[in-house]
């Protein structure tokens, strides 16, 4: 398979390693120094870029007719609109917070714990994620998606990164040199605590996810996620 690498920083290079493991190559490698591209030479685009950039790569992608997944974070506010450009051009298009198989189990585990929490008044819910400190983001995608998983179960109805109101689940987000990514919801209450938490010890585990949508989705068509991948939840 020709891979198109939208964006060739941290994740794009780990992508280039693996997806050269895995016997595909590399058909263009956009920076933010060659906006000028053509997919002429391209199975699938894949975009790990920076959130100011990501809609006009994903939609120039769709444009070419190529398949493109993007695990860039931080413009999810245009995420409909992107949807609704894939579907009326026939796209196709995948979008995930976080890539890596372990973090796709972990928001069953999530989702599953807010549901049996969803009856109980007692424990306050908090989400803390940590990530290294060149992150351009907060809170973090996977932190968000894992919100807005408690919301639908819950009572809440938002999450804050300040100081929460009673209906708010309280977002930290830690900035740390070297941290992959790290994220535990709390539920609190005055007898106990339960936590759950997903430690990624390298970015493997998102490339890794990343190459995989990217075989699986290449000839598709329509707006898919990890779901659709990993075959769970
Ligand atoms: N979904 C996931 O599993 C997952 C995992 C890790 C990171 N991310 C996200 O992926 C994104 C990239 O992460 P990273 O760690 O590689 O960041 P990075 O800063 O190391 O790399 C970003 C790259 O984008 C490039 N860029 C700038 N302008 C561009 C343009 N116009 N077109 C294409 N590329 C351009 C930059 O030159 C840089 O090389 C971030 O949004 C991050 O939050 C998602
Ligand atoms: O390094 C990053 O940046 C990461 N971003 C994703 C997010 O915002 O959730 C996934 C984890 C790593």
């Amino acid at each position: 398979m020709k891979i198109a690498l939208l964006g060739y920083g941290k994740m794009g290079k780990s992508i280039e390693t693996i997806a050269l493991n895995r016997n595909h190559t590399i058909s263009l490698i956009v920076s933010d120094s060659n906006s000028d591209y053509d997919f002429s030479n391209s199975d699938v685009a894949i975009d790990f870029s920076i959130p100011s950039v990501a809609v006009s790569n994903i939609k120039k992608a769709i444009d070419a007719g190529i398949p493109v997944i993007s695990g860039t974070t931080g413009w999810l506010e245009q995420y409909q609109d992107v949807l609704d450009y894939c579907n009326s051009n026939n796209g196709t298009f995948l979008y995930a917070s976080n890539f890596s198989l372990g973090v796709n189990i972990f928001f069953e585990l999530n989702k599953r714990l807010s549901e049996l929490m969803s009856n109980t008044s007692e424990y306050t819910t908090e989400i803390e994620e940590i990530h290294h400190t060149q992150k351009l983001d907060a809170p973090s995608g996977t932190a968000i998606t894992l919100a807005e998983q408690i919301i639908e179960n819950t009572e809440y109805t938002n999450w804050t990164l300040d100081e929460p109101k009673p209906n708010e689940i309280h977002i930290e987000a830690k900035r740390i040199e070297n941290v992959p990514g790290t994220h535990e919801i709390s539920y609190n209450s005055e007898i106990d605590s339960i936590n759950i938490k997903h430690t990624a010890h390298s970015r493997q585990g998102f490339a890794m996810g990343a190459v995989i949508a990217a075989e699986w989705i290449k000839d598709k068509k329509g707006v898919f996620s990890m779901k659709d991948v990993l075959n769970i939840g």
